[in-house]
């Protein structure tokens, strides 16, 4: 049977700012069970970040969690005191950015860092944690690196600073890794190697991975499942290569035509989805995504439709969903 490991229930966080309160989540539903991969997908300001930094304890001041539940480990870290969703920090769950130089502190060596780390938690210190810390920085691929921890963040290439990154995360051999636009910064051929660590690291361990992007082409060779994310709430979700074969939500359909594809023809205009995503500071009568939908339902303008199953284990909050027959790769083509 599977492990549950994460589940977050109804989440709602909202911002106060002096324009009044901006629902930035709003009813997230989702579960990740121990070994499992999941990808949560959505255009700039859907949500993604926001949701993540909620499960860590880590929401900026003007932002709370009015409702909902984030059950890790059987615990609800809603509420938790401060000092304990720190000890849980780093330790069961640990985080890993777009932006290394963020997360890493510039004026200690990346060794020191590793170090602190596995003290802070009791796992090791001195020696026995130097060595770790070697072990650590040559498990991501980094070379030379009983030198390289001497060595401060910026004296270190993009790559190899994400990689140390991903060393940190990992020190205290996490269960759940949370990876936001892990890839993002990098350039192609690191980011696919990046990818490749996470994935044998994945391979290796039990560890479970949150992956957040906007990218379709990161989470499609990573991920077991798939969430679509749009103005605070999932609308779509399933297994990973069933969802991008066969979405159902027009806006996980216009999510997949966007990429571009190596096979389309070169003077092909690129698809993009018309429109904007709502203002979460205003109301937001019927189907949020009504305003942008190609073919939208009466129903939308006035009630916004919850995430229903369409298929076996794919959901979507849809009131007129594509009903997309699923390709039969099995018989070679239809007759
Ligand atoms: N400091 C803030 N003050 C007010 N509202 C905010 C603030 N930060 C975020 N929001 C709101 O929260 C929403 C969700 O933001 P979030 O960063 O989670 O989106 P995202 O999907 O992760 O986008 P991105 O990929 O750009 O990070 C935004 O649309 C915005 O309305």
């Amino acid at each position: 049977m599977n492990t549950r490991l994460l589940e977050v229930e109804d989440l709602q966080v909202e911002f106060r700012t002096r324009q009044g309160r901006v629902r930035a989540v709003r009813g997230l539903n989702y579960q990740i069970d121990q070994g499992e991969s999941l990808g949560l997908v959505g255009e700039s300001g859907s949500g993604k970040s926001v949701s993540a930094l909620a499960i860590l304890g880590l929401l900026p001041r003007a932002a709370r969690i009015t409702a909902g539940r984030i059950r890790f480990q059987g615990r609800d870290l809603v509420g938790l005191p401060e000092r304990q969703l720190r000890a849980i920090r780093g330790r069961s769950l640990a985080l890993i950015f777009q932006d290394p130089l963020s997360s890493l502190n510039p004026v200690l060596t990346i060794g020191r860092q590793i170090t602190e780390q596995l003290r802070a938690h009791r796992i090791a210190t001195g020696r026995a944690a130097r060595d770790r810390a070697v072990e650590l920085l040559e498990r991501v691929g980094i070379p030379d690196a009983a030198r390289r921890i001497e060595q401060y963040p910026h004296q270190l290439s993009g790559g190899m600073r994400q990689r140390a990154m991903v060393a940190m995360a990992l020190s205290c051999g996490p269960s759940l890794l949370i990876a936001d636009e892990p890839t993002t910064a990098l350039d192609v051929t690191i980011q696919a190697q990046v990818l490749e660590l996470l994935a044998e690291l994945r391979a290796t361990t039990e560890m479970s991975m949150l992956l957040i992007t906007h990218d379709l082409g990161v989470v499609a060779g990573s991920t077991d499942r798939l969430a679509v994310m749009y103005a605070g709430r999932i609308v779509e979700d399933g297994a990973t290569a069933e969802v991008l074969a066969r979405p159902e939500h027009p806006y996980t359909a216009g999510l997949v035509e966007s990429v571009p594809r190596l096979d389309a023809p070169r003077d092909g205009a690129l698809h993009t989805i018309p429109g904007a995503p709502p203002d979460l500071g205003t109301e937001l009568p019927g189907c949020p995504f009504r305003p942008r939908c190609p073919h939208p339902s009466p129903r939308a303008q006035s009630e916004e439709p919850a995430l229903s199953e369409l298929h076996p284990g794919h959901r979507v909050a849809c009131w007129s969903p594509r009903l997309t027959p699923l390709q039969d790769t099995t018989s070679g083509g239809n007759p």
